[in-house]
């Protein structure tokens, strides 16, 4: 029962999402209930919409990998309330590795938050 994407999680995030050409989408729009600082997203869960559709992204190609690794840019705070859109994109490739990134833009096409992550596909 995934906190982001199970739809019957009754905590969870309830993502939805879909390939568009290389991309892969979702959007979100939080809640006071994900606030950190004050007014704005929290910054861990700010990482999970970005995790999340990279992991998308890998699943929707048949791939099941876990995330290795990851790196987050915090550049904007996401004020409660307002939606943004959440897309991720393969980087590379090698062998188990998955190489993504992605990005949770606000709705003036600003970069809030930019993430890279290393994937290893598992059995
Ligand atoms: C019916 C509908 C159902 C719908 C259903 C939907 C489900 C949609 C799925 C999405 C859902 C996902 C959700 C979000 C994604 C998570 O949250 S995943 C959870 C968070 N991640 C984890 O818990 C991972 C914890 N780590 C591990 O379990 C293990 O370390 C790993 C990642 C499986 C790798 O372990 P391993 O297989 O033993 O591999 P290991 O021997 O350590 O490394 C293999 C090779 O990769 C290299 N390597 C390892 N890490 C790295 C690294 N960071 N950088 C470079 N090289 C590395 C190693 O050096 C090694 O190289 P070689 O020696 O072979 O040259």
């Amino acid at each position: 029962m995934c906190f982001a994407c199970s739809p019957r999680n009754p905590i969870g995030l309830h993502l939805r999402f879909s390939m568009d050409g290389d991309t892969c989408r979702t959007t979100f729009t939080p809640r006071e209930e994900h606030q950190g600082w004050n007014g704005c997203m929290h910054g861990g869960l700010i990482s999970t919409l970005l995790d999340e559709v990279m992991a998308q992204w890998l699943w929707r190609q048949g791939i099941s990998a876990m995330t290795a690794e990851m790196t987050t840019r915090f550049s904007r705070p996401v004020p409660i309330g307002v939606p943004v859109n959440v897309e991720s994109r393969l980087v590379e490739h090698k062998g188990r590795l998955w190489a993504l990134s992605a990005r949770v833009i606000l709705p003036d096409g600003r970069a809030a938050a930019r993430a890279t992550a290393k994937f290893l596909t598992v059995d």
